[in-house]
């Protein structure tokens, strides 16, 4: 037992990132074991594996059961030759994800300030740079493999009725293992952030940091005023693409959507999708702000150091240092200024809760002191959409077919190609190929703000499929495979389009709470997905609005036909009629992986928030939450953007405070 009294079981999590946890055995193939036979870690079996491992073969040796891949990896040793941190930094950055990367790395321009930065999870590899593995990695342990609690009416057709919550872990978190998908939010979902009270955070002070963020690599739209040039993070168009995308904005201009930036302010409308990507290669925050930087003697990076509590004065009620754990030993290291907490929508506010900051009733109920009564998780919004509007085309032989296939992506042609220029199928975001905001007719905003995103794919999840396919999408999101195969089994592989509905505004409302006080547990996460009637609504107009799509002759022109998809979840609804698309949207729920508001930022009076619009914890001093998880609303966008613009926001704020000019 250590200090706190944890069994060194628990921190087998840690030891062992791979554990038992991972939930589905059958994507577990390529695994190492120490002499003990414990499993150190697993890659799931795919082509794309097989062709890695026999390259990687001869590097390997069984006396050393390190990870396989681990000559491909990225390190950050720390600077100078330092063998290990100071006991003492200016800040600690906890999490090193999209938000995380991003203020650690300002705070630290120009030596400013020192900063450790903690991070559970492991450095990119090469793999992960690829783009089209994206949803390979929700099978690894570059993810936090939790799972919603179980909802009836929901999930239905995904493995146990659950859906999977995967966070990313890793050097860059969530942008390492995320589809890349660049959205910066609609001006009036900032504007209305600000107007709720939350000074500093309209669509005018919100783009000035995007645009600081971004280099631009945009053939059209590169040179617009809002966007950045100069900055950090690669956003550029994906080359390759089929021609459905083309009937996705030309069938969208024939129902009256303009094709757009549609990061434009004014871009309400169709677009190809804009992706965080360098010459084809991912690129994560930590690509953009740590990665040119590791030898600054002023930023020290650790990875697979897992924080298990802020340390608080509870007299004070202030911030001094963290506990973290590396190697299964344990730390204390302290700051000088100020702790920040950037671990993400899940793990920020499990944290504060560990460290005694949360609902005051629910913390006596864990056994934790409380030092703060505050409404920690108490709120939880997430973007959910429905993968099952699949359109068949005309394309059966590969001479004809119009959606990407996995197999020509793996071909030694394609692979060279992206080494090469990035200009492959491989550089393919998991297919994704353009954008569309739409407003449906169910919306009761008085205003221009869509209530769907329509995410235009070049297939759909039957493409991975077939002989020797991945099936890496449905493995990614956890459906169960007798489901999808009474579903979707006769078409699997074939030549198809869909669009997936994205919910942008849900009404639902989920939460967060601790399971219990050990910082190696997973905690409750409850989605309360679409228990507002509204939200299926929306949904249900969305499909109607894709069919529509669908008809016009930019598609019909390739045969579109909706696939008469049968769910063994809904045997009695009558295909197509409402009633039925209900059921299949509760069939296979997914989620796009963005709760938030779970840290909620607000004004003093707002009372559900944890911070203020500085992003100071209410009540206790030095201690900020920086991530994705402080966002108040829904906004209409995929977060990996609007992280790191909060990291930059956040920095500029820090250096106000402790006097930076
Ligand atoms: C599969 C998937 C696909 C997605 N696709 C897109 C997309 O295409 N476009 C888009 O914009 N967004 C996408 N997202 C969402 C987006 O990536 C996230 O919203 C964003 O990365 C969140 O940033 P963050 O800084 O709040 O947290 P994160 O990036 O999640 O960073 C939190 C970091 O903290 C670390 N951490 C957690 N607990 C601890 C601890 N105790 N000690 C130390 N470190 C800890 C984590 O390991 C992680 O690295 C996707 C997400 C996922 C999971």
């Amino acid at each position: 037992q250590d200090d706190e009294g944890y069994q060194e079981s628990q921190f087998e999590e840690y030891r062992n990132p791979y554990a038992a946890k991972v939930g589905d055995e059958d994507s577990l193939y390529y695994s190492g074991r120490d002499r003990s036979g414990r499993l150190l870690w697993s890659y799931p079996q795919t082509p794309m594996m097989d062709m890695l491992l026999q390259t990687a073969a001869p590097y390997y040796t069984p006396k050393n059961p390190r990870d396989l891949f681990d000559f491909l990896r990225d390190s950050y040793p720390l600077p100078g030759g330092l063998k290990s941190p100071y006991s003492e930094y200016d800040f600690i950055v906890v999490g090193s994800g999209s938000a995380g990367a991003a203020v650690a790395s300002r705070l630290t321009e120009d030596r400013w300030a020192s900063v450790l930065l903690l991070e559970a999870g492991r450095p990119e590899m090469l793999l992960t740079d690829i783009p089209s593995m994206a949803p390979y990695f929700q099978s690894t342990d570059y993810v936090w493999h939790y799972y919603m609690e179980k909802q009836p009416g929901v999930c239905l057709g995904m493995k146990d009725q659950r859906c999977f919550w995967p966070q990313g872990k890793a050097v860059g978190g969530g942008s390492v293992v995320n589809y890349m998908i660049y959205t910066r939010g609609r001006p009036q979902d900032w504007d209305r952030i600000a107007a709720d009270g939350n000074y500093g955070w309209s669509y005018n002070d919100v783009l000035k940091y995007y645009i600081k963020s971004e280099k631009a690599n945009l053939k059209k739209y590169g040179k617009n005023p809002y966007r950045g040039r100069d900055g950090e993070v690669s956003v550029e168009s994906v080359n390759i693409r089929t021609k459905l995308v083309n009937a996705f904005l030309e069938g969208g201009r024939e129902l009256g959507h303009p094709t757009v930036d549609y990061n434009a302010p004014d871009g309400f409308g169709f677009g190809y999708v804009q992706v965080t990507q360098q010459r084809g290669h991912r690129h994560s925050s930590a690509r953009a702000y740590l990665h040119p930087h590791k030898r600054r003697h002023s930023l020290h990076i650790l990875p697979e150091s897992k924080v298990t509590k802020i340390l608080i004065d509870p007299q004070t009620k202030t911030a001094y240092g963290v506990e973290y754990v590396r190697n299964g030993v344990k730390h204390t290291v302290r700051a000088r200024k100020e702790v920040i907490l950037s671990a993400g929508p899940i793990a920020s506010p499990q944290m504060l809760m560990l460290s005694g900051i949360g609902p005051k009733d629910h913390l006596n109920s864990m056994g934790i002191p409380v030092i703060k009564d505050l409404p920690v998780g108490q709120t939880l919004y997430d973007h959910i959409c429905f993968p099952g509007a699949i359109f068949t085309l005309n394309g059966t032989h590969s001479d004809t077919r119009l959606s990407f296939s996995e197999e020509q992506a793996l071909e030694v042609k394609s692979i060279m190609q992206w080494f090469r220029t990035g200009d492959s199928a491989l550089n393919s975001p998991g297919a994704v190929e353009a954008i569309g905001y739409i407003k449906t007719p169910v919306s009761d905003d008085p205003e221009l703000v869509p209530d769907i995103e329509l995410i235009s794919i070049g297939g759909s999840i039957v493409s991975d499929g077939g002989r020797g396919g991945s099936r890496s999408v449905r493995k990614g999101m956890r459906l169960n495979e007798q489901v999808y195969d009474e579903a979707f089994g006769a078409i699997d592989n074939a030549d198809t389009w869909s669009a997936f509905p994205m919910l942008l505004h849900p009404k639902s409302k989920g939460y967060i709470q601790l399971k219990d006080a050990n910082p190696f547990s997973h905690p409750k996460l409850v989605g309360n997905y679409l228990t507002d009637p509204k939200d299926v609504a929306t949904f249900i107009a969305a499909i109607r609005h894709i069919q529509e799509l669908a008809s016009t002759p930019a598609f019909q022109k390739y045969g579109a036909r909706l696939y008469p998809a049968r769910y063994l979840t809904c045997p009695d609804a009558e295909f197509n009629s409402d009633e039925y698309w209900e059921c299949a949207v509760r069939t296979f729920t997914a989620t796009l992986h963005h709760q938030i508001a779970t840290c909620r930022m607000g004004p003093p009076t707002d009372p559900l928030a944890v911070v203020d619009p500085e992003l100071r914890v209410y009540g206790v001093s030095r201690l900020r939450v920086v991530d994705s998880s402080v966002i108040p609303r829904t906004i209409s966008a995929h977060n990996n953007a609007p992280a790191m613009m909060i990291g930059e926001k956040a920095a500029d704020m820090i250096k106000a405070t402790w006097g930076s000019t």
